[in-house]
């Protein structure tokens, strides 16, 4: 253990030194893309292939910098399917962020955002970061959902949006890192610090990179 600017660094492996730790969930109907997305961001790979269903809850460790601090994220990945469904809600309550995805090729999959928030309001912890993600934003082709929808889905429940792919990798480095900033500052702000607002965060990394996600 060191300490680094008042805070206490930790460590669980020696390559694994962290200043704070973050319990990250990956939620949203099965197949729309939420081990790819973490497999995306952890090894920067794609998993293609035949597609295998999530059994249970895994997870997943990165620490990852923000502004010096060592920010560990460890994200569940949960199963999407109905019958993991009870498995999946005891883990809610330790969460402090949770990415809700859907598949921009699959209406249902939008469709039943509106009951995953139901879900999230009665099992999460109140101020839990939300992040809504429209994945498979390579696939246009296929596209079923607009994007205008998603971001009006997120601004009417107050949560931040961005569409992602991971196959390609657009926009999925810029979703952990914000949820990672959002998290930290959460953890590590002074009570006079302006409070940091991930929405605008998004929006403005968003124009930054001149990305339309
Ligand atoms: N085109 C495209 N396909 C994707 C993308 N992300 C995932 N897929 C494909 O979608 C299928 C399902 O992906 P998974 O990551 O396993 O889905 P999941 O949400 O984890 O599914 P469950 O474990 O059942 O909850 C796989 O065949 C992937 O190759 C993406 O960004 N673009």
């Amino acid at each position: 253990m060191s300490s680094r600017n008042g805070i206490v660094r930790q460590n669980t492996t020696k390559s694994e030194f962290f200043d704070v730790c973050c319990k990250v969930m990956l939620i949203g109907d099965s197949g729309v893309g939420k081990t790819c997305l973490l497999v995306r961001f952890k090894d920067n790979t794609f998993l293609s292939g035949s597609f295998i269903s999530t059994v249970g809850i895994d997870f997943r460790n990165k620490v990852v910098d923000v502004d010096g601090t060592k920010v560990k994220l460890q994200i569940w990945d949960t199963a999407g399917q109905e019958r993991f469904r009870s498995i999946t809600r005891a883990y809610y309550r330790d969460a402090q962020a949770l990415l809700l995805l859907y598949d921009i090729t699959s209406k249902s999959s939008f469709d039943n955002i509106r009951a995953w928030l139901s879900e999230i309001r009665e099992y999460a912890q109140d101020d839990v970061v939300i992040m809504l993600l429209g994945n498979k934003a390579d696939s246009t082709q296929e596209r079923r959902v607009r994007r205008e929808d998603g971001e009006k889905l997120a601004k009417d429940h107050g949560v931040a949006f961005m569409e992602t792919s991971a196959k390609t990798g657009m926009n999925v480095e810029l979703a952990f890192m914000a949820i990672a900033r959002d998290l930290k500052n959460k953890q590590t702000r002074n009570p006079n610090d302006p409070k940091f607002c991930l929405e605008e965060y998004v929006d403005q990394e968003k124009q930054k990179s001149g990305c339309c996600g």
